[in-house]
């Protein structure tokens, strides 16, 4: 298993270039299995989850072409096997978006059922009772949710008893196809499902009320072929605002967007930092200045992403003061704070709260990575500690950051890769 070894202490400054966003890329790869024709889907991030959802495809029988730019042309009219199974989707829980485009397209879909992970227990029962509304007869059988319609979905009135970004993305690419209108109250209005609505349109999908917390949804028979490019990757940008906050660095990030990070970079503000912003493009400077510590509550955008949550953990652990930070969304998800404090940080556990009394400095340790999110928050502990860090189990920060050691070395910090 491949590690990442960090040398604490570089000044960070510099440019980088924000990917497409992997939480938007992997609905709207799934959704393509819903076109007439070949779809062509530009700025995939180069990730593990992209490359699984990829071969996922193409077990189904999808025509898969992929170019150097990491373009990729989606032909789903050859699908001839409805399966998700457990070897791809224990892998990557977003497998089980194929759910809603296969049984909308295909009337049928048997999907492995995806467990736990680390940040949670993860229940997808939002996701089957909005089918079952829809007409789709749905039972577990060996691990696997086996889903049947009888001709095509029937538009329904449906209202989820908890703001889900999956559940939404499975009931909007379900409906698309559905006989009829379908009503989705208490959607989620994440900026992904936003990029992914758009897809869906470029395809002839009719969705009233992309943004807001009610999708209506007018079924059409068809979806049409198209060409799309995905949205920047708003948890990597954050990710690297954090980086570069906590220590006292400086960086402009390019190809990105600030309206979808309000709540993110109001807590930089806070923080003593210095923003500027442009069209596509955010600079960070905390003039060598430490970092504030903040308190925040994670919840469905617009308020604070628990996706951000760990970075910014991550940050008050080396800040001025305390902070109050309280996870709402997945109850494991302060997990990392255990190897936080084997760094010397001064974090509270109180059950979904963590107390944050920033040190002056953090103590290189070897950790282990537990979860994407928490894995980058090790590396921004590592940079700004003294001495060596070494990060286990980096498998987890491959699922969704593009190349990180090398955009973090541009900026200038010492980390390395190591094959296990
Ligand atoms: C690939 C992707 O886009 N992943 C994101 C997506 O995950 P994901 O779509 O899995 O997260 P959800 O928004 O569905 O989960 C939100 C909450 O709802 C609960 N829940 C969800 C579905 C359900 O049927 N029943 C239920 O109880 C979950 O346990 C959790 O407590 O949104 C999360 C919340 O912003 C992000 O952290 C993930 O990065
Ligand atoms: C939790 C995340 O992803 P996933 O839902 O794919 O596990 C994430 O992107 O932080």
């Amino acid at each position: 298993m491949d590690k990442l070894i960090i040398e604490g202490g570089s000044p960070i400054s510099g440019t980088l270039k924000i990917s497409g966003a992997k939480n938007a890329a992997l609905p709207i790869l799934a959704a393509a299995l819903l076109a007439d024709g070949p779809v062509h889907i530009h700025n995939l991030p180069h990730l593990n989850d992209i490359t699984t959802m990829i071969t996922l495809l193409r077990c189904m029988g999808c025509d898969v072409t992929i170019d150097e730019k990491l373009g990729v042309e989606i032909d789903p009219r050859s699908v001839n096997d409805l399966t998700a199974p457990y070897e791809l989707v224990k892998t990557m829980r977003a497998s089980i978006l194929v759910l809603g485009p296969l049984l909308a397209r295909h009337g049928v879909a048997n999907v492995s059922f995806p467990g736990g992970c680390a940040i949670g227990s993860r229940p997808v029962d939002i996701h089957l009772k909005g089918l079952e509304a829809m007409g789709a007869e749905i039972t577990i059988d060996e691990g696997f949710i086996r889903a049947r319609s009888n001709g095509r979905l029937k538009g329904a009135n449906i209202v989820m008893e908890k703001v889900t970004v999956g559940g939404t993305e499975n009931l909007l690419m379900a409906a698309v196809l559905a006989e009829g209108t379908t009503v989705l109250h208490n959607a989620a209005r994440e900026p992904e499902i936003v990029d992914l609505a758009e897809f869906l349109i470029a395809m002839g999908a009719q969705i009233e009320g992309v943004g807001t917390d009610t999708l209506r949804v007018h079924g059409v028979s068809r979806l049409n072929p198209c060409t799309f490019t995905v949205m920047p990757d708003r948890i990597e940008t954050g990710t690297f605002l954090a980086a570069a906050a906590a220590a006292r660095g400086k960086v402009r990030l390019t190809h990105t967007r600030a309206d979808i990070l309000d709540a993110v970079l109001v807590k930089f503000e806070e923080a003593g930092a210095h923003l500027s912003i442009g069209d596509d493009w955010i600079e960070l400077d905390m003039k060598g200045n430490r970092p504030k510590a903040v308190s925040f509550r994670t919840a469905p955008y617009p308020a604070f992403p628990t996706d951000m949550q760990s970075q910014f953990t991550a940050m008050n652990a080396v800040a001025e003061g305390k902070g109050a930070v309280v996870e709402t969304i997945f109850e494991n998800r302060l997990i990392q704070v255990h190897e936080l404090n084997r760094m010397g940080a001064n974090i509270l556990l109180e059950g979904n709260t963590a107390i944050v009394t920033g040190v002056e400095k953090l103590k290189g340790a070897p950790v282990m990575a537990s979860d994407l999110r928490a894995s980058a928050s090790l590396v921004i502990a590592g940079m700004v500690a003294e001495g060596t860090t070494i990060v286990d189990r980096i498998y987890h920060i491959d699922r969704g950051y593009e190349c990180i050691e090398e955009k973090l070395q541009q900026l200038g910090a010492n980390i390395r890769r190591v094959p296990g």
